[in-house]
């Protein structure tokens, strides 16, 4: 099946039992009794899905969901909770995990939640892939944009499409750089030719020569054969450098040379090679800034920014909030066989205030998981993680009462839980909830909760 499973559990006779259970399912298993080893392994293993204990020493289940997905956004987690802790589940779910299962772990149950999750990631990823050729076809198309700001982007970047300037695209994380650089290749002339993107923060500088230029075999310890690098790749089509306010001055040199002279060599080698590449290249940090205090080279700076984009901050264009939730709304109701889902005004309107300090990739995260999470067609506010209802960095919301509106998006959230759990039987709801009747029907009145 060749998935990787990484079971983390601080009981010893649960974990070895579950480990050894999946491995005759026959996956790839790992194991952690502790959260500190669990996230030492997603680091190091490529994990397609944890299931991990909620309560355990050391580190909370949040704060260990926090670190997965940090590692990896893209990692599933399915969480083992303990009979009756229903709510650290929903907690954990609202955080991001993908599922949880009750203990003690019946597991029939756990394997078809395995093979559903594991189904369903592969299909987001073949999604993903057709989207991307689609947005390969589309071009500017694939980007949405409703606002002045992004408007003049979008602007500037089908003007620069066609010309083979190179373009310097900031912004923060998330903003959608990545996204616009796909879009000024595949709205150009190179759009037959292959669109290639390097991260020059993932790499060591060692590694990152070589990753750019290629190597010879022999050309340092483990370089046991001759290995093509991203400029040859990239060879009539686009490069896409991102973070390359993170290449070390010794490559920026190397990178210069190649801008100017449009020549090369692989590490180990003293044959030149033509570079037939478009460059594109994004950073989140403020270049000049870094030219001013020496951090990086000026004249490689002017070389990659001949086209400069800049692309605002969510929070700076509130108008593209809502076409951006409706686009999302559509890809994942479509991707998680949903009904279309439509937002609450409540929720559209909480959204709209929230700061956005993740941009666009924070947005896209927040649908998703609404509609994964969402039992009918509608995404209600208390459906929408915590973090939404109170955004630290709005200091207005400080001053009009970020505390009762935390415990009254709390207080939503449990009635919300306890009238579904009730099918939506009132007497019932306020039963599981141990209020009165009439206390619910005033709660309800209250947050104009229509019940059913
Ligand atoms: N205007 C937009 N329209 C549609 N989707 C968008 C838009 N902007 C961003 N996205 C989506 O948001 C996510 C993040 O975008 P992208 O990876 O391009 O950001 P980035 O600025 O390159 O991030 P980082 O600096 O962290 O590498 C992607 O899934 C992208 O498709």
């Amino acid at each position: 099946m060749g998935h990787t499973i990484l079971v983390v559990e601080d009981e010893r006779v649960q974990l070895e039992s579950i480990a050894g259970f999946l491995l005759k399912q026959g996956y790839r298993v790992m194991t952690a009794d502790r959260p500190a080893g669990a996230l030492v392994i997603a680091g190091e293993e490529a994990v397609d899905l944890v299931l991990s204990d909620f309560r355990m020493p050391g580190m909370s289940g949040v704060e260990l969901l926090a670190g997965l997905k940090q590692l990896n956004p893209d990692i599933d987690v399915i969480i083992m909770t303990a009979f009756g802790s229903v709510e650290s589940a929903t907690e954990a779910m609202k955080l991001g995990a993908i599922d949880y299962i009750t203990k003690p772990v019946d597991l029939h149950r756990l394997i078809v939640m395995i093979r559903n999750t594991l189904e369903r990631r592969q299909l987001a990823s073949e999604n993903r892939q057709l989207r991307r050729e689609l947005a390969g076809r589309t071009g500017m198309a694939g980007v949405v944009s409703q606002s002045a700001a992004m408007n003049r982007v979008m602007s500037i970047a089908s003007r620069a499409a066609s010309s083979s300037a190179a373009v310097l695209i900031t912004g923060e994380t998330g903003t959608g750089k990545e996204l616009v650089a796909r879009a000024l290749h595949y709205g150009g002339d190179r759009r037959e030719g292959p669109f290639i993107a390097v991260n020059c923060a993932a790499l060591p500088e060692s590694l990152l020569e070589s990753e750019l230029f290629g190597h010879e075999k022999g050309a340092f310890s483990g370089a046991d054969r001759q290995r093509k690098g991203r400029f040859e790749a990239a060879a009539g089509g686009t490069l896409f450098i991102d973070e390359v306010g993170d290449i070390p001055q010794s490559l920026q040199v190397k990178l210069l040379r190649v801008l100017q002279e449009k020549t090369y060599e692989r590490v180990g080698s003293s044959q030149s090679l033509k570079a037939d590449v478009r460059i594109v290249a994004a950073t989140n940090r403020d270049l000049e800034a870094m030219v001013a205090d020496g951090g990086f080279r000026s004249d490689l700076f002017y070389r990659l920014n001949v086209v400069p984009i800049r692309i605002p901050p969510l929070r700076e264009r509130r108008e593209d909030i809502g076409p951006l939730v409706d686009a999302f709304l559509s890809r994942f109701s479509t991707e998680n066989g949903k009904p279309l889902c439509g937002l609450s005004r409540e929720a559209l309107d909480l959204l709209m205030k929230y700061p956005w300090p993740g941009n666009v990739r924070e947005l896209e995260n927040v649908i998703q998981q609404a509609v994964v999470l969402s039992r009918g067609d509608t995404i209600y506010m208390e459906e929408l993680p915590l973090r939404v209802h109170e955004p630290k960095a709005d200091i207005a919301s400080a001053a009009d009462g970020g505390f009762t509106r935390r415990v009254e998006a709390f207080e939503r959230a449990l009635i919300r839980e306890a009238l579904r759990d009730a099918g939506e039987v009132q007497t019932r709801a306020a039963e599981l909830l141990g209020i009165s009747e009439r206390h619910l029907r005033y709660k309800l009145k209250k947050y104009g909760m229509k019940p059913g």
